[in-house]
């Protein structure tokens, strides 16, 4: 008799190596893969590109090894019932997720499941450590560096598993519905032409990444991973993302590195220390659920934050006047992802120079991240804001100027995003309003036209700020 098929729930987990889900109903008989798109999701646009590419991609990996892929639309609970009858399948498998909505439909479909007499199992694969298995006397971590040095003492992180070895096809497939009717892909204007010239998508790519990163990028890290300038930070962020790769996978594959070279030891610290924020952030979003929206530190509900649509646009559109800040935005708008240290640039700049409320800036890079992760953006945004946990301190505002000296200091990032500021000398380039006439009219710019000039004073914001601050401070 042949053994009945499970379904494999695709989510942000769109790989075949290391998904525990599919390697377990592999093991058990024929795989059905389903993913499904919820009719009222809010993602980005740009992650939606990101995530319409990587599925196409996997349907492909997918056909090769004789599995559909099955697309459908709805909640789980409204359509997974007519595909487990359909398809004859007896078990759902699915890798777990740990933000409040997705805990709330597993747990749903757990029930449900259980009352149609059909296994529903869940499995550990975008996380290095389950949230609830790592806490200090029962209680979350709000501190980072504890977090972390706890984390690497006490769990031996799982090793990978590889793709299953061979699969077997249904022999029930329902119908799928076409990815291309989804509107994923924009048309009219096709704004991803410019994603696509930076990113290839998809695992096959996620393994290149990592790779081209340990040959180009890993021995300069620990130093280096502050310069946007220079390509030594991975790019792995959208493909952890869209769990094209696992942490695991990343772990396991940079420690083994480092253990047959102790050379790498160093930047391989540095760099895994970055994937505990990653770690981190997800663990405060599994315990502190409205940190989306909330800050983690009540008092900043008081904050005298402004409503000031025509600054938060001339952010957006990367119009400030600040050559490093509207470099950033103008990287974000063209390829969907913006160097670390640039990002708490800009984010301090909106959150403090402008006092516009983090959850503006947030929504900007949910729509705009190729890489937008709901743990990592409003942790790191809360983080800037001051409002997070681990967070720098609202009082210490970042200088854009000083800032771009220190990590850009021959101007090369701000050439590459703001090419009418190419002929600006470095000396010039991170504040051009300070510049004599003749340096900018040597270069081509006439301030107000070709660039705009400040959008704020730094050091009157500053104050602005730091009173705002105080403020609630006092009443505290
Ligand atoms: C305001 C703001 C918003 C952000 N929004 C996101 C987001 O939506 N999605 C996202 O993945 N990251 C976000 N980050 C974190 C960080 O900027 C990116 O993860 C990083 O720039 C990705 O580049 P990379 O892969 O080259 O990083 P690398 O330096 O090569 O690091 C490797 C991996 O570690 C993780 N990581 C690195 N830095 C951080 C960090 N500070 N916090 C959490 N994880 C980190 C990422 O998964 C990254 O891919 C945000 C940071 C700020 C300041």
């Amino acid at each position: 008799m042949s053994q009945p098929t499970t379904i494999v729930l695709f989510r942000n987990d769109l790989r075949l190596a290391d998904h525990p889900a599919l390697w377990y109903a592999a093991q058990r008989g024929p795989v059905l893969p389903v993913y499904l798109r919820h009719a009222a999701d809010s993602y980005g646009s740009a992650w939606r590109w990101w995530h319409g590419e990587s599925l196409l991609k996997l349907q492909a990996a997918l056909a090769q090894r004789g599995l559909p892929l099955l697309l459908r639309s709805g909640t789980a609970k409204a359509v997974l019932p007519e595909i487990v009858r359909a398809s004859g399948a007896d078990a759902v498998y699915w890798n777990r997720r740990y933000d409040r909505d997705g805990i709330a439909e597993d747990q749903e479909l757990k029930s449900l499941f259980k009352e149609l007499g059909v296994e529903a199992r869940s499995f550990p694969g975008n996380l290095l450590v389950e949230p609830w298995e790592h806490l200090r006397e029962g209680q979350p971590y709000r501190v980072f560096t504890p977090f972390w040095k706890a984390m690497l003492a006490r769990h031996r992180f799982p090793q990978p598993l590889a793709e299953p070895e061979s699969y077997r096809a249904p022999t029930a497939i329902p119908a799928s519905e076409d990815l291309a009717r989804w509107g994923w892909h924009p048309h009219h204007p096709d704004w991803s032409i410019g994603l696509a010239r930076h990113w290839e998508v998809g695992e096959e790519a996620a393994w290149r990444r990592l790779r081209d990163f340990v040959d180009e990028g890993l021995a300069h890290y620990a130093e280096g991973r502050n310069l946007p300038g220079k390509p030594f930070v991975s790019r792995l962020s959208p493909y952890l993302a869209h769990g094209e790769i696992s942490p695991r996978q990343i772990w396991w594959h940079l420690s083994r590195l480092a253990e047959e070279q102790g050379a790498w030891r160093r930047n391989v610290d540095a760099f895994l220390r970055e994937l505990g924020w990653r770690e981190f952030s997800w663990h405060l979003l599994y315990h502190f659920p409205d940190l989306p929206r909330e800050p983690l530190r009540p008092e900043f509900q008081r904050f005298p934050w402004r409503q000031d649509p025509a600054a938060l646009r001339a952010w957006t559109r990367a119009r400030t006047g600040y050559p490093i800040i509207d470099a950033g935005m103008r990287e974000l708008w063209e390829s969907g992802w913006m160097h670390n240290r640039v990002r708490m640039i800009v984010a301090s700049f909106l959150v403090k120079d402008l006092r516009i409320p983090w959850q503006e800036g947030e929504a900007w890079f949910w729509d705009t991240l190729v890489d937008a992760d709901l743990a990592n953006n409003s942790a790191s945004w809360q983080w800037v804001a001051g409002c997070g946990a681990d967070a720098a301190p609202y009082f210490r505002v970042f200088n854009p100027v000083l800032q771009a000296q220190k990590f850009d200091p021959q101007g090369d990032y701000v050439r590459r995003w703001l090419p009418q500021l190419q002929r600006l000398p470095a000396d010039h380039i991170h504040a051009p309003w300070q510049a004599p006439a003749v340096v900018l009219e040597q270069a081509g710019i006439a301030l107000g036209k070709e660039y705009p000039r400040p959008l704020v004073d730094h050091h009157e914001a500053r104050e602005a700020a730091l009173a705002a601050w105080e403020a609630i401070r006092r009443e505290n």
